[in-house]
């Protein structure tokens, strides 16, 4: 469902990375690993379409569909610290499911379902900004969630998260695998979910290593 060709980033005339060629069905979830600076982020934020790409392309293939980036609701980017809206929690969903232009007694019920979900349904009414960063993790995969995306890029999703609320968090990241969202996500650290990536993707010295490909260069059966 992804297909990238001749993708090459970087700033100020400096190359970040360059990607010849991959493909993910999305049916792997990925881990993506590097070093600090190693271009993690921004290629998470090129494949939402947050921005364009200094050359080559990004294609996205969802439901039958061949797309260009930005895919709103479809290909959804999640920060490590996500934007909370400057309300309550309800209305983070609400707003976000306004946004994008879900109808509004399904919307309201499908957010309350989601607080449900995500564990904060006491929390209906508590202002977001006054959540711990795990809950507004939480909350933004709720959010997410919500608009029921094909893919999420999540950017070090538990990198500053204690042992208890990066457990939280896995078990949901888990239930969005297991509804068949695709999922890619940035992680120094090895966790329980890391650990579950079938597919691992490393950017080294500005080149991108993927180590399925990797897998199938050095064994003829598998091209
Ligand atoms: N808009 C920009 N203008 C100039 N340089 C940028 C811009 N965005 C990112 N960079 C630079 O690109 C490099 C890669 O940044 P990026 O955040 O993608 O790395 P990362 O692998 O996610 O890092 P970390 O693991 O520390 O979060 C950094 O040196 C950063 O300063």
């Amino acid at each position: 469902m992804l297909d990238i060709e001749a993708l090459d980033h970087g700033f100020a005339g400096n190359t970040l990375w360059t990607i010849d060629r991959l493909h993910w069905s999305g049916r792997e979830m990925v881990h993506l690993q590097g070093d600090n600076g190693s271009g993690k982020t921004t290629l998470l934020r090129v494949l939402a379409g947050l921005e364009p790409p200094r050359l080559g392309r990004v294609r996205w293939t969802l439901d039958g569909q061949s797309l260009v980036p930005p895919c709103p609701g479809w290909v959804v980017y999640l920060h490590q610290h996500p934007y909370m809206f400057d309300t309550g929690v309800l209305d983070n969903l609400l707003l976000a499911a306004r946004w994008h232009g879900l109808e509004r007694a399904h919307a309201r019920e499908r957010a309350l379902g989601m607080l449900n979900w995500c564990g904060l349904g006491e929390r209906a009414r508590q202002p977001a900004r006054s959540l711990s960063g795990g809950e507004r993790l939480r909350l933004a995969l709720a959010r997410a969630w919500l608009l029921e995306p094909r893919v999420l890029l999540l950017d070090e999703p538990t990198a500053t998260l204690d042992a208890r609320a990066i457990a939280d968090v896995d078990a949901l990241i888990d239930d969005l695998a297991l509804a068949g969202c695709a999922i890619l996500m940035s992680a120094h650290h090895p966790s329980p979910l890391t650990a579950r990536c079938q597919r691992r993707w490393h950017l080294r010295d500005g080149v991108l290593f993927d180590d399925v490909a990797q897998r199938r260069e050095s064994n003829p059966a598998l091209r």
